[in-house]
């Protein structure tokens, strides 16, 4: 349990279906990204449509205690001095990610490849997470990690003096991983090669290019190999932060189960390792549209049009995983709305986020009437029976989970509450009101009757 207040929610369906048009805040993985390759770039860059969400915000502190300058210029607008690659300083005190899983692994590539001591920690979310899973590989370049038991936070870290470029193959699905392994080749001479057995989102190689680094990204079966030339010089490039498609997921599907909903959420991040729900929710018989397709900073950007209509259960093949990895406890949940079966295939990273969503989000289900398995790495919901709803979901520090359940609540029978909508903020500032604002009439999401928001 965390040392904050708790937040409880409740959702039930609303008096009226969603309608209107709508933006989601700036993508999570770009946002990141955008903070860290603008400090270790020459220059000032300048972002604008960033996250201000608290993992983000992580991020941007982190930022500034290894000595880029980070300002705000207004909603969205950032700017960021950078110190250029390899030229960060050592931090003054311990570096708190907070929530944030992205942060934690890409920072500590960037420290692995820097000369310096440097001790990172997290909430206790993220204490829970797998960190040899980077430790490991990045220990080649000549960084030192000491951790608690299982390579958790908090971590020691003492940077490479004279960091040597990595090749490695990542065995698990995962872009923390591979982009750690960038960072940390961007201050090492010569070649750092990654080879990803499945392709992942690729925002990293992107941004890459963008800021004038070498990189060649070749295709090897569903994987890819990724050759970067070691020490560029990095410059400053603006960045047009796409607006995120896995929260654009959870208005989205809402529109598609309260009856009679029509939604258009615009300037959603389109990018094809990103896009796997909706790929999954057109084969479920939903009915989506992307119009005004365009390109924006590098990034394949449209607005995404959701209409309510009947879902039907799928398969959703496992190499299909990674290119919709945040948005399976949201696909459940549309699941249980389906009739007949959904088989969700080779789950096993949702066993390491914020929470073990694997079992959280079954127990989510559960919980509201839901028939639902996991068999080994599989999540099987059984939809056809309208969904009873009326419990109260144990979110887990888990944003995801917290949304999900909300979205749940808003068409099933019984109204659903969670435990604590806190952690919404580290991706998706503004939920709630933005999916009240959508609705006529009483605010369907709100603090259960005695309790303040
Ligand atoms: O690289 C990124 O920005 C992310 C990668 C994914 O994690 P894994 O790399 O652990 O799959 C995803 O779950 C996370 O929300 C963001
Ligand atoms: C898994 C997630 O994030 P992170 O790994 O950055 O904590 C997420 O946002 O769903």
């Amino acid at each position: 349990m965390h040392n904050v207040a708790l937040r409880p929610l409740v959702a039930r369906r609303p008096a009226a279906p969603l309608a209107g048009t709508l933006r989601v805040p700036g993508d999570k993985s770009i946002s990141h990204r955008a903070l860290m390759f603008g400090a270790l770039a020459v220059g000032e860059t300048r972002i604008s449509g960033l996250l201000e969400g608290e993992d983000v915000l992580r991020t941007a502190a982190a930022m500034r205690m290894l000595g880029a300058e980070v300002t705000q210029d207004g909603p969205g607008a950032w700017r960021v001095a950078g110190r250029g690659v390899g030229g960060l300083a050592e931090p003054a005190d311990v570096l708190d990610m907070g929530n944030s899983g992205t942060a934690a692994r890409l920072l500590a590539g960037i420290l692995a490849s820097h000369p310096f001591f440097s001790v990172m920690t997290g909430d206790a979310s993220l204490r829970r997470r797998p960190m040899r899973r980077v430790t490991e590989p990045l220990a080649a370049c000549g960084a030192r990690f000491t951790g608690r038991s299982g390579g958790r936070l908090p971590l020691a870290i003492e940077g490479a003096a004279d960091p040597l470029p990595i090749e490695y193959r990542v065995p698990v699905p995962s872009a923390q991983v591979k982009s750690a392994l960038l960072l940390a080749g961007l201050n090492a001479p010569g070649i750092t090669r990654i080879e990803e057995p499945e392709a992942t989102r690729d925002h990293s190689e992107n941004m890459l290019r963008h800021f004038g680094a070498e990189i060649v990204v070749e295709t090897r079966g569903a994987g890819r190999v990724i050759a970067l030339v070691g020490q560029p010089e990095l410059h400053a490039a603006d960045v047009a932060v796409p607006g995120d498609p896995s929260s654009a997921a959870f208005p989205l599907v809402a529109a598609l189960l309260v009856p009679g909903s029509s939604v258009r959420i615009t300037g959603v991040g389109l990018n094809p390792l990103r896009c796997g729900l909706f790929t999954t929710l057109r084969e479920m018989g939903a009915d989506l549209r992307v119009e005004n397709e365009r390109v924006e900073g590098g990034e394949p950007v449209g607005d995404i049009v959701a209409n309510h209509a009947p879902l039907r259960g799928v398969e959703v093949p496992p190499e299909r995983a990674p290119s919709m990895i945040d948005e399976f406890p949201v696909l459940a949940v549309a699941a249980a709305f389906a009739e007949g079966l959904t088989h969700m295939r080779g789950l096993q990273e949702l066993r390491v986020k914020e929470s073990d969503r694997l079992s959280a989000t079954a127990a989510l289900l559960t919980a509201n009437g839901v028939r639902v398995e996991i068999l080994g790495d599989d999540l099987i919901v059984h939809g056809g029976r309208p969904p009873a709803g009326g419990a109260t979901v144990a979110t887990h520090m888990d944003h995801r989970l917290a949304m999900s359940a909300l979205v749940f609540g808003l068409a099933a029978e019984a109204p659903v509450a969670v435990d604590d909508s806190a952690f919404i903020d580290t991706s998706f500032p503004g939920f709630v009101d933005l999916m009240n604002g959508l609705i006529a009439g009483p605010a369907p999401i709100a603090a259960p009757e005695g309790n303040a928001v």
